[in-house]
């Protein structure tokens, strides 16, 4: 049972998002529970589900989601590391303590700002305080409190930390030595943990004069006074300490010294400061970030792969649906097809506007070969309909873009979403582009809904189809085989030249030619027997969709009132054609679409009842995709395939070379032609083993006998509702009569509270007027709950 929307870990703006572009989205589907939260969660997914149950948002939220999360934790880390450097900024400001810019990055400056600390054994780190002077005699304590080597001194703004290498720098270490303007001299005594090292200095009109002592012994008085230059001079002199491997602390007055200063030295807090000049540097990279919080890269975070156009521009929309509640940052979401103009795209990605790009394989692939789109900013790499994506032309493509990506840097995250992800050369792409994928495999091989139901009428090509007559449609009462045009395969039907005559024929070109014949007019009896108002008919070729169409039109076409009216969606049409004839069909503004394998995959048409496939498919897992254009979201669905009587064979057009038609080869394949005997035996027994049962059940014309149960669901809410909504059912006509008399009780108490209330008021008030109201409300209660206060 579901857990609702709410259960899932998805942002609240993509909730709203489904809210307000899904509003019927009442509960996620089971691919969606499963697949958001592995998604969400990293690595790579395999998602195997039934056709219609929610894939393309099972991919499509969580991917929205990883990229908002994405633009956040560039943003969180900015601002932090923006904060990081406001606060380092306003430490290195606060007077007389070590400086949190000032220093090398190995030097650690612990809180109070008085004790430092390096690891580092090998390179001298270094730190110089908030504030020096200008003017004047000082005095400063570092006590030792580690090992490692120390040099304590004073060095001006513009000096090398490392103490002692310019002219305006000057040190003592605990090897007894000191050092200005790189120059080494022995001097002192060494000083180690524990000790406690002074430095007086003073500073007189650009001369410089500096002493130590080790525990309050003098050292020598200052034994450095010299001229610096001005351009050395920087902005004044500044007490400084450089280590390898050692920590100590300062003191520079404001607690008591553990030794006196020399007599004229006084406690350097108490001086006339000037403030470091170096201050913590702007964020460039913080103020690029923004509040849309982008930045990172050019080209696009998510690439999403389609086999076709179509399908390319349903999943797109999705992602824009999705999307629209994400503000902070907002998701752009890009589309690359053929047949569609690429520059409002390519504008886009030329300005790294591009978050999610979605397009067919093999125009992506085209257009990162140009170098018009940059993957090496891509983390989440998703194939839908991945099976198709593994078929021979398009997997060199998705692994040219997968060769393209960073993958292994950008910790890519790849996804494949498919009805039947269990061929061969998809676990070959897996195995080559996936890292130790999970698998979400709702329902093993046969992925499909129990939603759908399945039936396979015989067409017998010994029927005389010329004595059918058209019973609708504006040839209403004509014979309808003069209609009929088939794929010339045979000659006879076709405007062919070498026109072989009907009587030439043998017998097996015959029969496979009136079967061809059959074919539609059976269509047509089914359309009208089983009273579809829409159906999606699959043809095999371009040139079939093409004739069925003309059949159609001539039957009874035109406008969205005709018996017959019909548009087609096939791969030889243009693009603007398919987009507007999917949605003349969406519309109801056409009852057939007549479609083709390539064209119709996943393409999704909400609550569509019936599909016809007036062949089979050559591949079982076509057939899969096919009838899960019906029964999608929990809506009943019904698949007929129209099959040959048993021993009867049909030639077809088998087009390997892409030759248009009329170039075609009417021999067959064996013998260098482009025909062949379509097998329809093999295909009707791969899909039921696929399926595990297929109710076959015989074409009787003019009347088609109908399975009991297909029968039933038609009496009842018919194909096209929504499962379990068949009225007939006596469980939730039950349920439906024990609600109806709760919501009855319901009204009758809410009538009376308010009349009560009313007669109150009217008490309360002396009481005119009341009863007018209470009139009205008996009659809005009559009109609400249809029964009488
Ligand atoms: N949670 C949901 N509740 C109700 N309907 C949903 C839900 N999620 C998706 N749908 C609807 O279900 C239908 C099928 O969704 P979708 O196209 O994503 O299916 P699919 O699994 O990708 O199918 P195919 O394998 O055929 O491509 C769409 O109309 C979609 O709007």
């Amino acid at each position: 049972m579901s857990g609702g929307w709410d259960a899932l870990p998805l942002l609240e703006e993509l909730l709203e998002g489904i809210e307000t572009s899904y509003p019927d989205w009442y509960l996620p589907t089971a691919i969606q529970e499963e697949a958001i939260p592995l998604i969400l969660g990293g690595g790579d997914v395999l998602a195997a589900a039934e056709t219609g149950s929610g894939k393309t948002a099972a991919f499509s939220l969580p991917i929205l989601q990883l990229v908002v999360e994405h633009y956040r934790d560039i943003s969180e880390k900015k601002q932090a590391e923006k904060t990081k450097k406001a606060q380092a900024g306003l430490e290195a400001t606060v007077p007389f303590s070590l400086s949190l810019v000032d220093r090398d990055s190995a030097m650690s400056i612990a809180s109070g700002g008085l004790c430092c600390q390096t690891r580092l054994e090998k390179k001298w780190s270094g730190v110089r305080c908030t504030s020096g002077v200008t003017e004047g005699s000082h005095y400063f304590e570092v006590t030792c409190e580690d090992e490692g080597i120390v040099r304590v001194g004073v060095s001006s703004s513009v000096s090398r930390l490392e103490l002692g290498k310019d002219s305006g720098s000057f040190g003592y270490g605990g090897t007894a030595m000191k050092v200005n303007k790189n120059k080494f001299e022995k001097f002192g005594k060494p000083y180690s943990k524990g000790d406690v090292v002074g430095c007086f200095f003073s500073v007189n009109r650009g001369k410089v004069g500096v002493g130590w002592t080790v525990n309050g012994e003098d050292l020598g008085g200052e034994v450095f006074n010299v001229e610096v230059p001005e351009a050395d001079m920087g902005a004044g002199i500044f007490p400084t300490c450089a280590m390898k491997n050692a920590q100590c602390t300062f003191n520079f007055g404001k607690a008591d010294f553990k030794f006196k200063p020399p007599e004229g030295y006084g406690k350097f807090c108490n001086c006339e400061k000037i403030d470091n000049p170096k201050k913590a540097g702007e964020d460039a990279e913080g103020a690029e970030g923004g509040a849309a919080g982008k930045s990172g890269g050019n080209g696009p975070l998510a690439i999403v792969l389609e086999p076709t156009r179509d399908l390319a521009e349903q999943t797109y929309n999705t992602f824009v649906g999705l999307a629209q509640n994400l503000k902070t940052p907002a998701v752009t979401s890009a589309l690359l097809v053929g047949g569609v103009s690429p520059k409002p795209t390519l504008e886009l990605l030329k300005q790294n506007k591009v978050d999610v790009l979605v397009g067919s394989s093999v125009i992506i692939h085209d257009f990162i070969k140009q170098k018009k789109v940059n993957p090496a900013r891509c983390k989440f790499f998703v194939l839908d309909e991945a099976d198709q994506l593994c078929e021979k032309d398009n997997v060199d493509k998705v692994k040219g873009i997968f060769d393209k990506i960073p993958s292994k840097t950008n910790d890519l995250q790849v996804c494949f979403f498919s009805a039947t992800l269990h061929s061969d050369p998809v676990k070959k792409l897996v195995a080559e582009i996936c890292n130790k994928p999970t698998w979400v495999d709702l329902k093993g091989k046969e992925a499909v809904p129990d939603t759908v139901h399945h039936c396979v009428v015989r067409v017998d090509p010994s029927f005389n189809f010329g004595d059918l007559v058209l019973t609708k449609g504006g040839l209403k009462g004509q014979s309808i085989r003069d209609f009929v045009k088939t794929d010339a395969v045979h000659r006879k039907y076709g405007k062919m030249e070498e026109v072989v005559e009907w009587e030439e024929m043998d017998e097996k070109d015959k029969m496979s030619e009136k079967l061809k014949a059959g074919k539609p007019i059976a269509l047509i009896r089914l359309i009208e027997q089983l009273e579809m108002e829409q159906v999606l008919v699959f043809c095999r070729t371009n040139l079939d969709c093409d004739n069925l169409e003309k059949f159609l039109n001539a039957a009874g076409g035109g406008d969205k009132y005709g018996a017959y009216t019909c548009c087609v969606l096939a791969g030889m049409r243009s693009m603007q054609d398919r987009r507007r004839n999917l949605e003349n069909f969406k519309a109801g503004n056409c009852r057939i679409l007549i479609a083709t394998d390539v064209a119709a995959r996943g393409i999704d048409i909400g609550g569509l009842p019936y599909v016809v496939n007036m062949t089979l498919p050559e591949q079982s897992e076509n057939y899969i995709h096919r009838i899960g254009r019906v029964g999608r979201a929990e809506k009943m669905g019904l698949a007929i395939s129209l099959v040959a009587k048993q021993g009867v064979k049909e030639k077809v057009w088998w087009c390997q070379n892409k030759k248009k038609p009329p170039q075609f080869d009417r021999r067959l394949f064996e013998e260098g032609g482009n025909c062949r005997w379509n097998d329809e035996g093999r295909q009707l027994h791969d899909v039921e083993k696929r399926l595990g049962g297929l109710k076959v059940t015989e074409l009787v014309l003019p009347e088609l006998k109908l399975p009991q149960e297909i029968e039933d669901i038609l009496k009842g809410g018919g194909f096209g509702a929504m499962a379990g909504s068949d009225a007939s059912n006596p469980e939730l006509a039950l349920h439906l009569e024990q609600l109806a008399g709760d919501v009855k009780d319901l009204g009758v108490l809410e009538f009376n509270l308010q009349t009560n209330w009313l007669r109150g008021m009217r008490r309360e008030q002396g009481g005119e007027g009341g009863e007018e109201v209470l009139a009205d409300m008996k009659l809005t209660a009559h009109a609400s709950t249809g029964f009488a206060g």
